[in-house]
């Protein structure tokens, strides 16, 4: 499949979000954080015991994880957000309410100014929220296109034996089966461990 290919079905998963009713973008959203919120919640004492998660903050049509973020901070988690680099890496800094955030110069994204850390800065958080445009049953995922995840999670398998939990949350309509061949896979795809939607609750790929 060539780029061009993975270039239109990134525009059409995006024109879809845009598209989703604003009712279900919000009920999708809740629905979302509070699965999250209650499985981070129930996990093991042995998959939660640095009470650290990294996640993006929302924009635009992405689901909305910011109550998420703001119960686990609440809870006594401690957040990371990714910072976007030129060479298309990402630095890892700390997010709480109201932190101070400048508009990222590589993306419509605001970040938090504070002190920035490589990926081992993450390498021992309990989960890492991988976000997507759509993902599969096998747990692999169409980004938005700049490898900056895919880039990360290759660094991320070279620092320790025991990784964070990797789960993508998602719409309904963002999800499908292996089989459908939905978006292309490539060598450097790495999957996740499990993916989350409103309507099927949190979901272990195979
Ligand atoms: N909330 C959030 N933060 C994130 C990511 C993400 O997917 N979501 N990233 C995950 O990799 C990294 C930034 N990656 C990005 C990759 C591409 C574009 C991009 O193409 N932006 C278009 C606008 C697209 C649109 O909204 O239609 C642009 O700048 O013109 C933006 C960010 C790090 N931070
Ligand atoms: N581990 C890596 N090291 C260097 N380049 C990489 C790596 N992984 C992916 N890339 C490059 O990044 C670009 C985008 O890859 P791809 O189309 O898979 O992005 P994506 O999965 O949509 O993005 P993301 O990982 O940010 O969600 C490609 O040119 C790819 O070759």
């Amino acid at each position: 499949m060539t780029s061009d290919t993975k270039a239109e079905l990134r525009a059409q998963f995006f024109t879809q979000r845009k598209e989703l009713d604003i009712t279900q973008r919000q009920l999708q959203s809740e629905v979302l954080c509070q699965t999250l919120f209650d499985w981070y919640r129930g996990l093991e004492s042995a998959h939660r015991d640095a009470r650290k998660v990294a996640m993006t903050i929302k924009f635009g049509s992405e689901p909305d994880t910011d109550p998420l973020m703001h119960a686990l901070h609440n809870d006594g988690v401690e957040l990371w957000v990714p910072i976007s680099n030129k060479d298309r890496s990402m630095s890892w800094t700390r997010w709480y309410p109201g932190v101070p955030m400048e508009q990222s110069a590589l993306a419509p994204i605001d970040e938090p100014v504070g002190e920035r850390f490589g990926p081992e800065a993450v390498a021992d958080a309990d989960v890492i929220l991988v976000p997507a445009l759509a993902a599969d049953t096998g747990g692999y995922r169409l980004g938005k296109g700049g490898g900056y995840y895919d880039r990360f999670l290759a660094a991320l398998s070279e620092l320790s034996d025991e990784q964070p939990l990797l789960v993508t949350p998602l719409f309904d309509h963002e999800y499908f089966a292996a089989d459908d061949e939905a978006f292309p896979i490539e060598a450097h795809d790495l999957p996740v461990q499990a993916v989350v939607t409103a309507s099927t609750g949190l979901v272990w790929v195979q």
